[in-house]
């Protein structure tokens, strides 16, 4: 049987103690086997990733560890990377928000009493500030473990002080273990966390690393495997990280012998004075994503203007044009772009719910997620607020939404049936019956007008074409690939052509999707 594809699990810190407790019963993998493993892991990633900082002889490297498992790993990487010739001990200082005691067995105080064997400075932060300050301040790389997962509420004390210092520090390389110290499951977003130029990852990966509020404190995120059997994770993850590559495999690819009607159909109403553009963008999304049929019903004062050019999406007069009256029902519809919270368009809202509790796929984005806040839903429909209009559709703040993603739509999806996408710099999406995904963004070309639009056209595109295979098809995979291809098409188009429009992010998704759909290698009949 082939595997099924999926993304990168995510564990909370939570989850993370508990697979802990679980591979030293079940898999005697005890904390020093955990902390050799992750510590050695880490520093084969970092020195892979970053070869040219090690072309320096005298590289002076700075640990800054707490007194738990994230400072252990911390120095079981400088060991590890000692031992491998990349650094000079002499060069090496251990600044310490708390020194081991002499007859303590952990795996900290282990790695500690290597490393002054080897001829490391020691500096304990609280007896020696100054010194502890030189050697940071003087540091070409400081490896960040002073709290990991065991951090309880926010940095305070001694490591709240160096961690100060270190993000004040403008010209040092700082990698975080496992997550920067400061960053966790509730951290909130006037917390102190350390700013970091990368992150080594330890698997499973940690999820606040990719809560948005924290997401710029960890930098280039690094996975570093091998450390835990992969059964062992999976029994413990709940949420996945996808990215483009992992999600075009769970969406099936269109048949050598489809026709327009059997790709999927795609029905939008969009645009509105000052905002005919979202319609346009929609439509080509839909198109770009696949869709078979695109129909766009608009404002009778827009309809002429989207018509022409409308570049084979069917435009209508949306003043007169009930669904289903261009020769075709929809696979999917989409509601919303552009389209204003005015009462008049209560009466379509409606209707096209109706459909949905009939098992119509409905996208509802922008002022269409807020005219339907009090409307119930019947499972079928994808909601795409960002962090704005998901405050006011749950009656949260910003802030709590991008500290809390996972929580507040697990909560959301379950009460509204309805997959949500929470659309930032990093992606959340949401289904009613648990499951949770994220997509990593870090995208600044896509934070430009237009990118929502297309994100909705896309996620109608393919929600419509899986409708086609498989009826009351899964919404949720359909919004994780909708939202992988945005990421992926906005890194391209930047790539190709810099700070461009939504329509060149369109024509890279229309090449991306066109490439994993409609290669007929697979030539596999999906539902
Ligand atoms: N399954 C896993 O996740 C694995 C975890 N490992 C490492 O172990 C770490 C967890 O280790 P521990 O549970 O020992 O804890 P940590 O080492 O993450 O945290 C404990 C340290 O943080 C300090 N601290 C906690 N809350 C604080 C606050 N509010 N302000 C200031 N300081 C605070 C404590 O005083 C202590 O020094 C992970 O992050 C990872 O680095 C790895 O060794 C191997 C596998
Ligand atoms: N820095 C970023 N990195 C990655 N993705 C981003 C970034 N900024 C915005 N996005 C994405 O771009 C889209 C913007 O949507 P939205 O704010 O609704 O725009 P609009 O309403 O102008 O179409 C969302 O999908 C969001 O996830």
């Amino acid at each position: 049987m082939k595997p099924v594809p999926r993304g990168e699990i995510l564990v909370s810190a939570e989850q993370a103690k508990a697979l802990d407790r679980e591979a030293s019963s079940s898999w005697g993998l005890d904390p020093f086997a955990l902390v050799e493993a992750a510590g050695r892991a880490c520093a084969g990633v970092f020195a892979g990733t970053y070869p040219g900082l090690f072309l320096n002889p005298g590289l002076r490297i700075a640990v800054a560890a707490g007194s738990g498992n994230n400072g252990a790993d911390a120095m079981v990487m400088l060991r590890a990377l000692i031992l491998n010739g990349h650094a000079a001990a002499e060069n090496c200082s251990l600044v310490i928000s708390r020194v081991p005691g002499e007859t303590e067995h952990t795996p900290g105080s282990e790695a500690f009493r290597a490393l002054r064997a080897m001829g490391a400075a020691w500096l304990p932060w609280d007896t020696r500030r100054e010194d502890s300050g030189k050697a940071l301040e003087s540091a070409d790389l400081i490896i960040d473990g002073i709290a990991g997962t065991g951090l309880r509420d926010r940095l305070r004390g001694d490591p709240l002080e160096m961690a100060g210092l270190i993000n004040s520090l403008e010209n040092s390389f700082v990698v975080s273990v496992d997550v920067p110290s400061g960053c966790g499951d509730t951290r909130e977003a006037d917390w102190p966390v350390i700013y970091a130029s990368a992150t080594l990852a330890v698997e499973p990966v940690k999820s606040c690393l990719y809560h948005p509020v924290s997401r710029t404190a960890a930098g280039h995120i690094l996975p570093v495997t091998g450390i835990f059997p992969k059964e062992l994770q999976e029994s413990h993850g709940s949420t996945y990280l996808w990215d483009w590559d992992a999600a075009q495999k769970i969406i099936p690819p269109v048949n050598p012998d489809d026709y327009k009607y059997t790709r999927g159909t795609v029905e939008i109403r969009a645009g509105s004075q000052g905002s005919a553009g979202a319609a346009r963008i929609a439509a080509r999304g839909a198109q770009a994503a696949g869709a078979g049929l695109v129909r766009l019903l608009a404002d009778r004062d827009l309809y002429p203007i989207l018509a022409s050019g409308s570049g084979g999406v069917m435009v209508d007069d949306g003043d007169t044009a009930l669904s289903g009256d261009g020769r075709f029902t929809p696979d999917a519809m989409l509601l919303g772009p552009g389209w204003g919270t005015d009462d008049s368009r209560l009466p379509v809202l409606r209707r096209a719910l109706d459909a949905e509790s009939r098992g119509t796929a409905l996208v509802l984005d922008a002022d269409a997620i807020t005219l339907s806040r009090d409307f119930e839903f019947h499972g079928s429909v994808i909601l795409t607020p960002h962090a704005g209009e998901l405050a006011r559709y749950a009656g949260i703040s910003k802030e709590e939404a991008l500290a809390s993603p996972g929580t507040i739509l697990a909560r959301l999806s379950r009460e509204k049936k309805a997959v949500i996408i929470f659309k930032s710099h990093v992606t959340w999406i949401s289904s009613p019956d648990g499951r949770l995904a994220a997509v990593d963004g870090m995208t600044p070309a896509l934070a430009a007008g237009g990118s929502g639009d297309l994100l909705a056209g896309l996620c109608a595109g393919i929600a419509g074409r899986t409708a086609k295979r498989q009826p009351r098809g899964d919404l949720f995979s359909a919004a994780v690939a909708a939202a992988a291809l945005l990421t992926a098409a906005g890194k391209a188009a930047a790539a190709d052509s810099g700070f461009c429009d939504p329509l060149t992010i369109a024509e890279a998704a229309a090449k991306l999707a066109g490439a994993a759909w409609m290669g007929g290698v697979r030539g596999q009949r999906h539902g």
